[in-house]
């Protein structure tokens, strides 16, 4: 069962009672963006995150997808990367790679992965300038008010805790206004060393998706999305606003039941 809710300012919910059907609505909702951008701008730049993002985005890999997205127009590059080598069970280029990309016809020299041989302060530059040279080539889309990158689509998933990306709660990266790419050494959750895009970057997109499920992240959800109490803290989730972007969360019941109204609110229906 489906149930939509528009927000005033943080974006359309999209809530489904079970992950089977998230992950459909998923795999919809990013075919229609790659055809649209396929149409207006001849290629789809897309960014992923790691985490559960990944096993939801499984339904790209089956039919119809693999046969009717134009996969060879897609550019690829990480909100988040783990400072590891691609080898590493915590590379998330691994995790995208094994249970994605590898079932999908994608161009290999279209994947942005990070250089994992540098220091985390060497992969960040060496990532920003990787991807000036696809904003100077128009591969990636410029801003029209500032001269950041704009992708056609970011997809993030959210922690319990709030982070977005390697975008953690009261870290100093989520103050970056100047560089792209930005690194931590120093991730609450391990590995420690990690870059990350910042949010100029994540909040000049064209789509941001976030994907939240799980009672465990119901908090967060709330706290991201809901009218809240104006002593609440401010969780990165919430500062994810893009511009002149289209925020969707897709979630399931069990990260939406702190919502306002949700507990009276019918499956079918949009609700307030
Ligand atoms: O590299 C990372 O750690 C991820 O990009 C991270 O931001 C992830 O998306 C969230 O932690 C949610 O992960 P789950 O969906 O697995 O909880």
């Amino acid at each position: 069962m489906a149930l939509l809710k528009h927000t005033k300012d943080r974006g359309d919910l999209r809530i489904r009672d079970n992950v089977d059907d998230l992950g459909i609505e998923l795999a919809e909702y990013i075919a229609e963006l790659s055809e649209a951008s396929v149409k207006e701008r001849g290629v789809f730049a897309i960014a992923l995150s790691g985490g559960s993002l990944i096993t939801l985005m499984g339904k790209l890999c089956e039919a119809p997808y693999k046969k009717t997205v134009d996969w060879a127009k897609w550019y690829i590059y990480w909100a988040d990367e783990r400072v590891v080598g691609k080898n590493h069970v915590d590379s998330n280029y691994k995790l995208a790679k094994d249970g994605l990309l590898s079932k999908m016809p994608v161009i290999p020299s279209h994947l942005h992965s990070i250089n994992d041989s540098l220091s985390a302060e060497d992969a960040a530059s060496d990532y920003e300038f990787d991807l000036r040279q696809l904003v100077k080539a128009r591969t990636v889309a410029v801003s029209e008010v500032s001269d950041c990158p704009k992708f056609d689509l970011i997809l993030l998933g959210m922690g319990s805790d709030g982070h977005v990306a390697s975008l953690f709660p009261n870290h100093m990266a989520l103050d970056e206004k100047d560089e792209w790419v930005t690194f931590i050494t120093d991730s609450p959750e391990p590995p420690p060393e990690r870059i990350t895009f910042t949010l100029p970057v994540i909040n000049s997109a064209s789509n941001v998706a976030v994907v939240v499920t799980g009672a465990g992240k119901a908090e967060a959800l709330r706290l991201a999305v809901d009218d809240v109490e104006p002593d609440s803290p401010v969780i990165p989730g919430r500062m994810v606003d893009p511009t002149n972007g289209k925020l969707v969360w897709f979630v399931d019941t069990a990260a939406a039941s702190k919502l306002e109204g949700f507990q009276f609110a019918d499956l079918d229906q949009p609700f307030a």
